[in-house]
């Protein structure tokens, strides 16, 4: 017996999975795949794709007619991701069920030592990949017809009903779910190039919920902690140690249980979707007009983060003022290449 309805119910359903072929997307796709869904996936590499729909394959749901298609596109350029929709018609799918947003990547490094190009590396690649996407399916989500339930006459009353889904029976319910991090709510050293566009994503995502709900589309925003992926093993080679610091109350989690953890929040109905306790503790920060998750709590610690904010970013100041003087001043990417290949020196030694 379920404690409660669940809300996120894919079996027999439509999805698109983007940055799918490795990490995240591809355990999400498993994970859905196996409670009956069908799926399109969508990233750069053809081969990787081929592979990842072959794993996905292995995880089918007993007795389920349902299929994983690919598209290889970079998310980054509209004009080639737009394949999607002859490729949905080829298929002859009409609506899509739930869309995920997972392709993205994080380069950390000093700022000074950015160029340009990684930093509009950055922004396309966890920001408009995100949004091409959303704006190339969206029509392909919305319930035309459920507005038509709406006259002039409706009251607030009605207006209320129909926002919060009271009464009616329980209209079909579309998702799309956007993968931003827990850094949209807290940056720090090493992430400019990347926790802007996440927190762009959580903007993005905010926007448009207010706007899609009355066609019966619900979109969540996921702000994941840290977790063991293809994408986290390359990131680490260039993350400052300071970065590493900061960040360390988030311990990485198994991509696994990171898609678990995820699916889990989508059945509760949660807008926003957290992997780590520090994340749900930072949303609480910096509550402001955001959905909330045990929201009694969270405003108590609204007040908390209010109160000793401040002082935990002073505290990073310093440590970040002693770390650089340890260091003896600027620090290049070259040092710091040179501080893992000793490192990894002394580890074999
Ligand atoms: N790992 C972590 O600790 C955290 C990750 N996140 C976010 O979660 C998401 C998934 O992360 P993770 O699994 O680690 O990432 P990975 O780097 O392991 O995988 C990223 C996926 O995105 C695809 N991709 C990258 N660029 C593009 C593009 N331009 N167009 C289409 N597809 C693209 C890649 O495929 P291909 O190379 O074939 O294009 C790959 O399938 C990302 O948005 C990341 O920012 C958030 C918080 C923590
Ligand atoms: C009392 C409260 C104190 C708060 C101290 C501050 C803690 C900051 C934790 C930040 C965790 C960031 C995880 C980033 C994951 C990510 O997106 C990267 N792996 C890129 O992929």
């Amino acid at each position: 017996m379920a404690l409660f309805s669940n809300k996120f119910e894919v079996k027999g359903k439509l999805g698109v999975i983007s940055g799918a072929s490795q990490g995240l997307g591809l355990a999400l796709a498993k994970q859905l795949y196996s409670q009956g869904a069908s799926l399109i996936i969508i990233s750069r590499d053809d081969n990787k794709l081929k592979s990842a729909c072959e794993s996905i394959r292995k995880n089918a749901c007993e007795g389920m007619k349902q299929f994983v298609e690919y598209m290889a596109a970079d998310l980054r350029d509209y004009k080639s991701s737009s394949a999607i929709l002859p490729l949905l018609g080829k298929l002859g799918i009409e609506k899509i069920d739930f869309l995920f947003c997972c392709a993205g990547s994080a380069h950390p490094r000093y700022f000074l030592n950015m160029t340009h190009e990684d930093l509009e590396f950055g922004l396309q690649t966890n920001y408009i990949t995100c949004v091409n996407l959303v704006h190339l399916l969206v029509k392909r989500m919305i319930d035309t017809n459920a507005l038509e339930s709406c006259s002039k006459q409706d009251s607030a009353i009605d207006d209320f009903k129909k926002a919060f889904r009271i009464g009616a029976k329980e209209p079909q319910i579309r998702h799309i779910v956007l993968v931003s991090s827990v850094v949209a709510f807290y940056n720090f050293i090493g992430y400019a190039e990347y926790g802007p566009s996440k927190a762009a994503i959580k903007s993005f995502g905010d926007s448009i919920r207010q706007e899609l709900r009355p066609y019966n589309v619900d979109v969540h925003v996921v702000f994941p902690g840290n977790f063991s992926s293809e994408g986290y093993a390359v990131e680490n080679k260039t993350k400052p140690e300071a970065c590493k610091v900061i960040e360390g109350s988030s311990k990485p989690i198994s991509v696994d249980k990171c898609a678990g953890i995820i699916i889990k929040g989508l059945q509760h109905g949660y807008m926003y979707i957290f992997t780590d306790f520090i994340g749900w503790v930072l949303e609480s920060f910096s509550l402001g007009l955001d959905p909330r998750q045990w929201g009694i709590v969270q405003v108590f610690l609204a007040l908390i983060g209010a109160i000793i904010g401040g002082i935990v970013d002073q505290i990073h100041q310093v440590y970040i003022q002693g770390y650089f003087r340890k260091e003896g001043g600027f620090i290049t990417d070259e040092k710091v290449s040179k501080e893992k290949a000793d490192d990894t020196e002394d580890a074999e030694n």
